[in-house]
């Protein structure tokens, strides 16, 4: 497949291409028919991001102590914070890919099923990395660079299921976050992946479940915890509704810690747990 480009246009006003990789490297993972069918061919997205809101500089209290800016001061209390450039990392169907990319045409998120949902809304595709059955693909170390040169600031794995090297973990140091549909450190690791995951939650017993977004480390699902939802496990759940439920909350959370990464809202404790400063009252962390 020859490489194309594959880039948001909001409000990107150059089509830098994006990544697409085949089954037995890594990146991008779209479900889709080559003359091989059990080749899968991966891509991986880049989303630009756009002017962000950011923090009231000036407050006024009401009787209840919630910050009050009249509409003027509201434009005038807007700081322009660095724009976001996003890479997505999906397997499968991409409906978080989707969900992030939709909220970002909403203009919630600033900072893209698969390469046809990016190709649909002129989302550029690189191929990447070079195999037998696609010489045109990237080495891994040409992804690194490819990021750097397309100026990525932040890698979000979405359902994507292989392994993330290490060479690209250090090149983006705690800059790659992964969603996972449990709620780690419960049911993660090599083996727990889509329905495997939910299958394994109600065979435990567990009366909840839920979506974990992380930062991602070297191992499959041990990097560190930033945002979870809970969901009940009802008692006569099956698998597939388990896992329809947690996937709602997966697309609210993934749209929610994505605003967040773009408006510079996630900030390190000093026990190096990342938290998210609420959007509303910096004082206040999600
Ligand atoms: N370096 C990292 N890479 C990845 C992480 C991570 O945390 N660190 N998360 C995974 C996503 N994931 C869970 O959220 C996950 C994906 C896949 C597997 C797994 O066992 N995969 C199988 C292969 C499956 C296939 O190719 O169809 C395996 O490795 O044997 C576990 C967890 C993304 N990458
Ligand atoms: N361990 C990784 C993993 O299991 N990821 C899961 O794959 C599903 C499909 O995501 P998608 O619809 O966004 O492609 C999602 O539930 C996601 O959490």
């Amino acid at each position: 497949m020859e490489a194309q480009s594959l880039l948001s246009q909001f409000p990107s006003n150059s089509t830098k291409p994006l990544l697409q990789t085949p089954r037995e490297s890594f990146s991008v993972n779209f479900s889709k028919s080559q003359k091989l069918d059990s080749l899968k061919t991966r891509y991986c997205v880049k989303l630009a991001s756009q002017r962000v809101r950011a923090e009231k500089r000036l407050v006024c209290r009401n009787s209840v102590g919630r910050d009050v800016l009249s509409p003027q001061e509201e434009e005038d209390s807007l700081i322009r914070v660095q724009r976001k450039k996003l890479a997505v990392f999906v397997s499968g169907g991409g409906s978080n890919f989707r969900s992030i990319h939709e909220a970002a045409v909403r203009g919630s998120v600033y900072g893209c099923g698969g390469a046809e949902h990016a190709r649909n809304n002129g989302i550029p595709v690189i191929v990447f990395p070079k195999t037998s059955n696609v010489p045109e693909g990237l080495s891994s170390t040409d992804l690194v660079a490819a990021l750097r040169r397309y100026e990525v600031d932040f890698i979000l794995l979405a359902g994507y299921l292989k392994l993330i090297p290490v060479e690209l973990i250090r090149a983006y140091q705690r800059s790659i976050l992964n969603i996972h549909p449990s709620l780690l450190p419960a049911f993660g690791g090599k083996g727990y992946y889509g329905m495997k995951v939910h299958r394994a939650v109600i065979a435990s017993g567990a009366r909840y479940s839920g979506p974990t977004i992380h930062f991602v480390d070297e191992h499959y699902d041990t990097g560190r915890i930033l945002a979870q939802r809970v969901v009940p496990v009802l008692a006569n759940d099956t698998a597939e509704e388990l896992a329809a439920r947690v996937l709602h909350e997966e697309h609210r959370l993934y749209v929610e810690v994505t605003e967040a990464l773009c408006e510079d809202r996630i900030v390190w404790r000093e026990d190096g747990v990342p938290i998210i400063r609420s959007r509303e009252n910096p004082k206040e962390y999600c």
